[in-house]
């Protein structure tokens, strides 16, 4: 598919600091679960939503808003590593949100890169998430070649929850979290373009010099697969906040 001048909806914001884009996007959470106590979140890993879960920790124990009964849904997870690893993403959950709040561990999805059958967790994945009604909100980080989630340039935008061989590009931008470049696997398990484009809103959070050129493309270059990101501005309700 390609398409040049797609005319777009985007809601975007410019934010002045790093601490504003955090906050803005707790909020839209923060009203979403005052809304919808028991809302569906598609959660984010990477450095970029991590000021965005201190918020939401805070205004928690401010008693702004409580957890209890909604449910998380994470984009992605690396292929082999425990959930024990501080490397894997179930870890990095844990240790940024979910241990500070009161949400219920058994509502708190992450893909197992771990599981026996790799290909029924992909499948499961997928249904786990539409038999519980799909996502409200998902939260998107953008990777410097576009990838959304973890899915890397020339992924299908048909895809659902599949697995992944991870761009070289990739490992070296997350190698900075790993004791050496050998040590970042070399595949992921990754909810697909389809799968992030059926959230009912996305909030895509980018922050940083070398973030503004990903941007200017997912604004203005082709939809193409070529840069998956791309294809979120087909996206009837989507909101980005930005910065450097
Ligand atoms: N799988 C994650 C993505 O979901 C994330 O968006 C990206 C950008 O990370 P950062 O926010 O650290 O730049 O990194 C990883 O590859």
């Amino acid at each position: 598919m390609l398409r040049n001048s797609v005319e777009s909806n985007i809601d975007i914001e410019k934010v002045s600091s790093y601490e504003e884009l955090s906050k803005k996007a707790a909020n839209i959470l923060v009203e979403l679960l005052r809304e919808k106590p028991a809302a569906n979140l598609g959660l984010a890993t990477g450095s970029t939503p991590v000021g965005m879960y201190e918020q939401l920790i805070k205004a928690y124990q401010e008693g702004n808003v409580s957890f209890q009964d909604t449910h998380t849904y994470n984009l992605d997870e690396y292929i082999g590593l425990e959930r024990s690893d501080p490397n894997s993403y179930h870890y990095f959950m844990k240790k940024t949100l979910f241990d500070h709040i009161d949400i219920n561990p058994d509502h708190t999805h992450i893909p197992s890169g771990i599981a026996e059958d790799l290909e029924e967790e992909c499948v499961s994945y997928e249904r786990l998430i539409k038999a519980n009604g799909g996502i409200d909100i998902q939260i998107l980080g953008l990777g410097l070649n576009g990838h959304i989630g973890f899915n890397e340039p020339g992924t299908d935008f048909a895809s659902r929850t599949h697995i992944v061989k991870l761009a070289e590009s990739t490992r070296t931008a997350n190698a900075r979290f790993f004791s050496k470049k050998e040590d970042v696997p070399k595949q992921a398990i990754t909810m697909g373009i389809q799968s992030i484009m059926e959230a009912k809103k996305i909030v895509l959070l980018a922050f940083g010099k070398k973030k503004m050129d990903p941007l200017q493309r997912l604004m203005k270059g082709v939809v193409h697969p070529d840069f998956p990101a791309s294809i979120l501005r087909l996206h009837p309700n989507i909101t980005i906040i930005y910065g450097e």
